[in-house]
């Protein structure tokens, strides 16, 4: 599904240039669930802004469904990604001033997705959630894992191939961000592709695979366990 070939990308402020992804080579197939760790500036979030089209690499490739993706222009990679993939955030992103069941709707309404089959998906995928009892409330008036489960059934409720998490349980508590986890393993066992940033050891081992950044480069290995023998 994913592919990508001495991907790099430097940010140029008026000082410095900061090498963020430095040659990435790595390849992500359908199906799997994968976390990307590694210490804070090592180029997690910058890895995810270009998978999920959000962002274009300074120079290599960037294939999706073998689609070269990373050099289109804007416009072209909106139009990939509306449909194929969706997000969760830390910090749960919802729009205060509408309720649950308008907050999942949202996305189905870019889709061009009629009224009666808007509605029938967004009940199914609340009850899906376990949220949908609070259908009617406003995301403030949820605790941080109910607004996490709505966040996840906004971003689902359209099936995304690909689910691009970033850091989902950090602003919960271990038994909610548990839940949370689940949730997002049993997509993954119905087809959904997943990656996941994390800093979390535990959250890391619901994924099939860890890819380990540092200092913008993906650890092999080999590397991997030199690395483990540092304190980070
Ligand atoms: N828009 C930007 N402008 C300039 N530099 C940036 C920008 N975004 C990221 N960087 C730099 O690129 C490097 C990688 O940042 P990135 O946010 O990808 O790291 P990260 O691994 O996600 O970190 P954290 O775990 O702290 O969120 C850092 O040195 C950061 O300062």
């Amino acid at each position: 599904m994913i592919k990508i070939e001495n991907l790099s990308k430097r940010f140029q402020t008026e000082e410095v240039e900061t090498t963020a992804l430095n040659q990435i080579n790595l390849e992500i197939k359908e199906g799997e669930f994968v976390a990307i760790m590694g210490p804070s500036g090592c180029g997690k979030s910058s890895l995810l802004n270009i998978l999920g089209m959000l962002d274009s690499p300074t120079s290599g490739d960037y294939y999706f469904n073998d689609q070269e993706v990373g050099n289109q222009k804007e416009s072209q990679r909106n139009a990939i990604r509306k449909g194929n993939i969706n997000f969760v955030f830390q910090s749960f992103n919802l729009i205060d001033e509408l309720n649950v069941f308008r907050n999942v709707e949202l996305p189905l309404t870019y889709l061009n997705i009629g009224k009666s089959d808007r509605k029938a998906r967004v009940l199914e995928v609340l009850d899906r959630m376990k949220i949908g009892h609070r259908k009617h409330h406003y995301p403030q008036q949820l605790s941080g894992g109910q607004q996490q489960r709505v966040a996840i059934a906004r971003a689902v409720s359209a099936k995304p191939k690909l689910l691009l998490a970033d850091e989902p349980t950090g602003n919960l508590d271990s038994k909610t961000g548990l839940e949370v986890m689940n949730l997002l393993s049993e997509l993954n066992s119905e087809g959904m592709t997943i990656v996941m940033v994390t800093h979390s050891e535990r959250d890391a081992e619901f994924a099939h695979r860890v890819i380990r950044l540092f200092d913008g480069e993906v650890m092999t290995e080999k590397t991997a366990k030199e690395f483990a023998t540092i304190n980070y």
